[in-house]
């Protein structure tokens, strides 16, 4: 059915609310959610349609202009007292290029799956509106002075989302004809009241209404960070071999400022970007000499620190060492061990991997070894 190509159809999105349950800085239909105003995400979804107008508060123009800016084709039209009375007011201001099909949409539902509107609009082939639904899957009571009075019989419900589907010319005329409640829940039920059929087709659990402020807290706090690093030291004779806080016995070792562990230095650096501090560079200097010979262990109980003072503490580091000698495989787990201690995260937590460069290049050559590493930082508990 999705490769049938999409019957025209005008789309309202009612914006004109208070948003007060949100209790955002913004009427939350213009508040950010997911790195863009609420309204913009369906605005951007629903562009598509052969018109699309959004209901907006009265006076709320230039805030509306900008969550919309640079969406082409847009009316804004002012909403009015109730979401029914909005909605009436954009299906009038549509009646002078009346379309055949209506999508109505609630701005507060910004996540909208194109599956779900071509489900409504394909069943306009057959009734007079569709709405998406989703079964209710709590047991449901009726409630009476703050005591159960019975079961709601949660078989026969539904949780009803938008958009709803129209054919235009009959909401408008139910609309027009509604002499029920002030505020009817929705235009189904205002459709319904003009003695018209809703087809229910299968709603969408992102379609979630945005209501309360905890609608958008996890957005304000982002749960997860992630860094990447990467560093490289020369191999060289006479020096000692530090990888992952271990001195290993080779024929050579790193050059370096400090003990030029190249492995801990990727890894500072990713835990470092993950929080945006920087780099190693800026934290401990080659030109210092309290650097000189130091062991990195210490730098990577410093990015720990610098993270935990942003909020965050280690969810995970992947590191891989490039290089054709020595031999990782015998010191992987001891490394992964002393890698997790330095973190404070427990060894499940720690990857350590190694590659050859196939003999190519300064690492296959032997002339230095290479590391890169990534980092996710979690929320400290
Ligand atoms: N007079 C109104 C009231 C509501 N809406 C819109 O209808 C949708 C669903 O309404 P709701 O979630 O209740 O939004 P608000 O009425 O703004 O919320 P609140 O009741 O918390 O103030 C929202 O996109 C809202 O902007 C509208 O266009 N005009
Ligand atoms: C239209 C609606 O979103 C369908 O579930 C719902 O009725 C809106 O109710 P609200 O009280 O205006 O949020």
């Amino acid at each position: 059915m999705v490769d049938t190509p999409l019957p025209s159809f005008a789309a309202i999105i009612v914006a004109a609310g208070q948003g007060l349950r949100a209790g955002q800085p913004l009427p939350k239909q213009f508040a950010s959610w997911r790195g863009k105003p609420v309204v913009r995400h369906s605005a951007e979804v629903l562009s598509r349609a052969s018109q699309l107008f959004v209901a907006i508060p009265e006076g709320a123009d230039e805030v509306a202009g900008e969550a919309l800016a640079g969406l082409s084709g847009i009316k804004l039209v002012t909403g009015g007292a109730t979401r029914q009375d909005s909605v009436r007011l954009a299906l009038e201001t549509l009646e002078s290029d009346a379309p055949e099909r209506v999508l109505i949409h609630d701005a507060a539902r910004p996540d909208l799956p194109a599956e779900v509107i071509a489900r409504l609009l394909y069943a306009l082939d057959e009734h007079t509106g569709a709405i998406p639904v989703l079964p209710v899957v709590d047991s449901m009571v009726v409630a009476e002075y703050g005591l159960m009075a019975g079961d709601a019989g949660r078989e026969r419900l539904r949780r009803v989302q938008t958009p709803q589907a129209f054919r235009y010319a009959d909401i408008l005329a139910a609309h027009r004809a509604w002499t029920g409640e002030a505020t009817a829940g929705d235009d189904a039920q205002v459709l319904r009241a003009a003695g018209h059929d809703v087809a229910l087709v299968e709603g969408d659990e992102r379609l979630k209404k945005l209501t309360f402020a905890e609608d958008f807290m996890h957005i304000a706090l982002p749960s997860l960070r992630v860094g990447t690093g990467y560093d490289v030291h020369r191999l060289a004779p006479g020096e000692e071999l530090w990888l992952c806080g271990l001195r290993i016995e080779h024929d050579q070792g790193l050059a370096g400022h400090s003990d030029a562990d190249v492995g801990l230095h990727a890894v500072v650096d990713a835990i470092l970007g993950a929080c945006a501090r920087g780099d190693i560079g800026q934290h401990f200097p080659p030109s210092e000499a309290r650097w000189k010979g130091a062991a990195s262990s210490a730098f990577v109980e410093h990015a720990v620190v610098l993270a935990a003072e942003d909020g965050w503490q280690v969810g995970n580091v992947d590191l891989t060492l490039i290089c054709e000698a020595p031999k990782i495989g015998p010191h992987r787990e001891a490394m992964r061990a002393k890698l997790a201690e330095l973190l404070g995260v427990a060894v499940d937590c720690v990857s350590v991997k190694a590659t050859t460069t196939e003999r190519l290049g300064f690492t296959g050559r032997g002339e230095g070894i290479a590391a890169q590493a990534i980092a996710m930082l979690v929320r400290g508990s």
